[in-house]
């Protein structure tokens, strides 16, 4: 039997996303497809580090990180294979940069930066220093998404896709939110677009594109059309809080309808994402457009009733972010630089689409004005 590969991760931060991805990477599992140890943890101090280490880590003795009260040591830790950053969007780049000046491999949050000119800054950094850089689009990397394109674009189960919706709902109380928080201060990139809003970006760039990077055999050969782009923002104390956005395909004429609100709490559970076929459509259940659960395939509804679906189930111990974490694996094992799921061309397309976004909606980040 071949040999899994193993990671060795340095972690960066002690916030929320760091310990969801800590908890699925330790996680006990009967088909791993790599090893995954928690050789590192870096926060602004070393206190949040050994709370972290504590919290997190005290049903698993066999991870024992190194800890450290800064992400510069992390990064100097000769023992760490990447390093994942999980950072607020705003300081992305930086915490990239300074982690590729030490040589390191990095998996990067989503919004993997503030705009499509900062990333491209990172990638050519990586590009010189000759690591591996990937944005961590977690939702790229879950089976469901793969099964799901492959349904529809090669059975065609729907016939021809014309159309997906789907819409993020998150409430934040932003009048009282503190002014340093990630939801609030405009340097960390505040904003339900980057946030939120880029799940129902990528759930329509995904079902309405028969080619993209990642569909094959992990050398992306898809290079994804980009479609025009009509959008409208609102802004509560000048922070962007709804954004909509409609996706036409020229080739095609697919279109997508995607919006994000931090205005207004979801239920919960939730159909997160439409599909619309000319003889069917499909429904992805979930907690969130990023954390889908199931699917459903349905014939085309002509009746009163709904029709029966055919539903696809993906319940799973972990989050899902072991997938992305695995691909990562793969990737350093095979020698490549860039994510076969999510390569550089493709979050640089992603942030140059949110770029388009803002600049009709008018959510500009301080940094950004002349
Ligand atoms: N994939 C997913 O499902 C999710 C992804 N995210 C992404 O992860 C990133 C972080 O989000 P989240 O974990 O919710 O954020 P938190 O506010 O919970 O944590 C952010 C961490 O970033 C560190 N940090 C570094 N610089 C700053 C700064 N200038 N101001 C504030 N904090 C700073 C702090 O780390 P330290 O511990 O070192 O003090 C803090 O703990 C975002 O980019 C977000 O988009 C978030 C949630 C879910
Ligand atoms: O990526 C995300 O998904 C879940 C949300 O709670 C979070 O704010 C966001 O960053």
């Amino acid at each position: 039997m071949a040999k899994l590969p193993t990671c060795r991760w340095g972690i960066i931060t002690t916030g929320l996303i760091s310990s969801w991805f800590v908890a699925d990477l330790v996680l006990p599992r009967p088909d791993a497809k790599a090893h995954h140890i928690i050789q590192a943890i870096g926060a602004s101090s070393l206190r949040k580090s050994q709370a972290f280490a504590d919290t997190h880590l005290k049903d698993t003795p066999h991870h024992k990180p190194a800890l450290y009260g800064s992400y510069a040591e992390v990064c100097a830790d000769a023992s760490v294979d990447c390093v994942y950053i999980g950072s607020p969007h705003g300081v992305h780049a930086r915490d990239c940069l300074a982690a590729i000046a030490a040589g390191k491999n990095v998996l990067c949050e989503k919004a993997f930066a503030i705009n499509a000119s900062e990333a491209r800054s990172v990638f050519d950094a990586a590009r010189r220093a000759g690591v591996y850089v990937a944005e961590a689009m977690w939702l790229r990397h879950r089976p469901l998404v793969a099964d799901l394109r492959k349904l529809l674009y090669e059975e065609k189960v729907i016939g021809d896709v014309f159309r997906a919706t789907s819409d993020f709902q998150m409430y934040v109380d932003m009048k009282n939110a503190p002014a340093t928080s990630r939801y609030r201060d405009l340097e960390l990139g505040a904003g339900s677009l980057l946030d939120i809003g880029i799940y129902p970006l990528t759930w329509a760039l995904l079902m309405l594109d028969s080619k993209l990077p990642g569909d094959g055999n992990g050398e992306g050969e898809g290079e994804g059309e980009t479609p025009r782009i009509m959008a409208a923002q609102s802004f509560v104390e000048g922070i962007e809080v709804t954004t909509s956005i409609v996706l036409h395909y020229a080739s095609s004429g697919r279109q997508g309808v995607v919006t994000s609100t931090t205005e207004r709490k979801k239920g919960a559970s939730q159909i997160v994402a439409t599909i619309d076929g000319t003889d069917g459509f499909v429904e992805v259940e979930g907690g969130a457009p990023s954390h889908p659960k199931s699917f459903t395939v349905y014939p085309k509804w002509t009746g009163d009733e709904k029709p029966q679906g055919k539903r696809y189930d993906y319940e799973s111990a972990q989050q899902g972010f072991i997938y992305e974490a695995d691909n990562t694996a793969l990737d350093l094992a095979a020698g490549r630089k860039e994510s076969a799921v999510m390569p550089w061309s493709e979050t640089i397309r992603v942030m140059e689409i949110m770029d388009e976004v803002r600049r009709q909606g008018g959510c500009v980040y301080p940094r950004e004005r002349v």
